[in-house]
């Protein structure tokens, strides 16, 4: 006798991204909300955004562009949904309290009663402790009556919020059938990988899915993580991902048989160029839209199997070249951001290298970098324009807004 164990997974087909244009089906995306609404002008550079956004406007910004990816078949997963689901799963739930209770800055006896409410409170409120953190006005009373909870002030974090979460990219990638989860670096975003971890082990729509990478490995950010083609990806290493995260996160899709070349990139250690997705994206099969400074002096050491565990480095070579030849294509097509290096810079710094592609030369980008979407537009490039007045002051566009879950092949 057969038996079928019925699961949710069993409705879906199997995640797997092999590309960055590959037709776009299943997209996870965060909706902003009460964590956004932590910032003040006195935590927001540590907490990485660069203003203070108007939280109703930068979420009507986020359905719109939901709203767009719907409008083209792409299927949204919203991270809080996910999350809520997850923690159905006591492993889940212990999980995430044990993540964001810091015993080093509430002291044992805090930590320890802290620990016991939240395994009391209902699904909705743990999911928003998680994401929106918890102040010392906020604990309940009968909480931690302790010299930690005197010495504090109300408005400081028992639990830090996450504003970040609103860039799913960074917080897992998928590489094939299988996830990574990142190894975040700046410390307002660490926690960030203990809510994609939970999920992609306790959602029963990933039940079966396999890891690239863990959280717990050298630093590594989804941003830095470009498909070029199937089997050759692009690490941006810089102010994020380090020199040992691209090198251990090579070996481990090698190992796994992932990808047969890896491109590691330098790119400068600024905020401006945070990841290899700020100043280049995929656009088309043979085509990304680039940051005019860069892209003469943009390299990348090729780094391969050995055969036997190992990784053999060439290098450094012109970016452009030794991606083309691992790609297996006769040239990189490059659409340069802005006209002049005055314009080049400032829509850099708003994003305008930040497409996200829904199909091979189909892009969302945000509708202020006037110049790049021209480019874009003059090279056969649909582009499908979002607001991103509010959404952008974390500095961040549709590629860093996303995580592809599933994407058709390429032909
Ligand atoms: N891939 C990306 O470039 N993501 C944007 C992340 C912005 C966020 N405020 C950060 O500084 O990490």
């Amino acid at each position: 006798m057969t038996s079928h164990i019925s699961s949710a997974t069993d409705e879906h087909p199997t995640p797997r991204v092999d590309s960055e244009v590959g037709p776009l089906r299943t997209v996870l995306l965060h909706r902003p909300g009460l964590e956004l609404k932590r910032l003040t002008p006195r935590n927001n550079d540590q907490l990485l955004f660069d203003g203070i956004p108007w939280v109703g406007r930068a979420q009507e910004e986020h359905d719109a562009f939901a709203a767009v990816l719907r409008s083209r078949g792409v299927e949204v997963l919203l991270l809080a949904d996910l999350l809520m689901t997850a923690l159905d799963d006591q492993r889940a739930r212990s999980a995430g309290i044990y993540a964001s209770v810091d015993e080093r800055r509430l002291g044992i006896d805090l930590a320890d009663s802290l620990r016991s409410h939240l395994s009391t409170v209902g699904q909705e409120e743990l999911a928003n402790v998680l994401m929106a953190g918890m102040t010392f006005e906020e604990l309940p009373a009968a909480e931690g009556a302790s010299l930690v909870r005197h010495m504090h002030r109300p408005h400081d974090f028992v639990i830090d919020p996450l504003p970040n979460l609103l860039f799913t990219r960074d917080s897992s990638a998928w590489v094939a059938d299988r996830v990574a989860v990142s190894s975040l670096v700046m410390p307002a975003r660490r926690r960030e990988s203990s809510i994609t971890d939970l999920i992609y082990a306790y959602h029963p729509r990933f039940a079966k899915t396999s890891r690239a990478y863990g959280a717990h490995s050298a630093p590594l950010e989804g941003g830095d993580v470009l498909l070029l083609a199937p089997g050759v990806m692009a690490i941006g290493v810089g102010e994020r991902t380090t020199p040992a995260g691209a090198e251990s996160f090579a070996r481990s899709v090698f190992m796994d048989g992932l990808a047969h070349t890896v491109l590691a990139v330098p790119i400068a250690q600024e905020r401006a160029t945070m990841h290899l997705d700020t100043v280049c994206t995929m656009v088309d099969v043979d085509a990304v839209v680039m940051y005019p400074a860069i892209r003469d002096t943009l390299s990348a050491y090729s780094l391969r199997p050995d055969g036997s565990g190992g990784v053999l480095v060439d290098g450094p070579a012109p970016f452009l070249s030794a991606a083309a030849e691992a790609m297996g294509i006769e040239r990189l097509r490059v659409i340069d951001t802005g006209l002049d290096s005055v314009t080049a810079e400032r829509e850099q710094w708003d994003d305008g290298n930040n497409t996200l592609a829904v199909a091979p030369g189909v892009v969302i980008a945000y509708e202020r970098n006037v110049e790049t979407n021209a480019r874009l537009e003059e090279a056969g490039v649909e582009v499908l324009r979002i607001s991103g007045s509010e959404l952008g002051s974390g500095r961040g566009g549709p590629r860093c807004m996303s995580c592809p879950v599933l994407r058709d092949p390429l032909n």
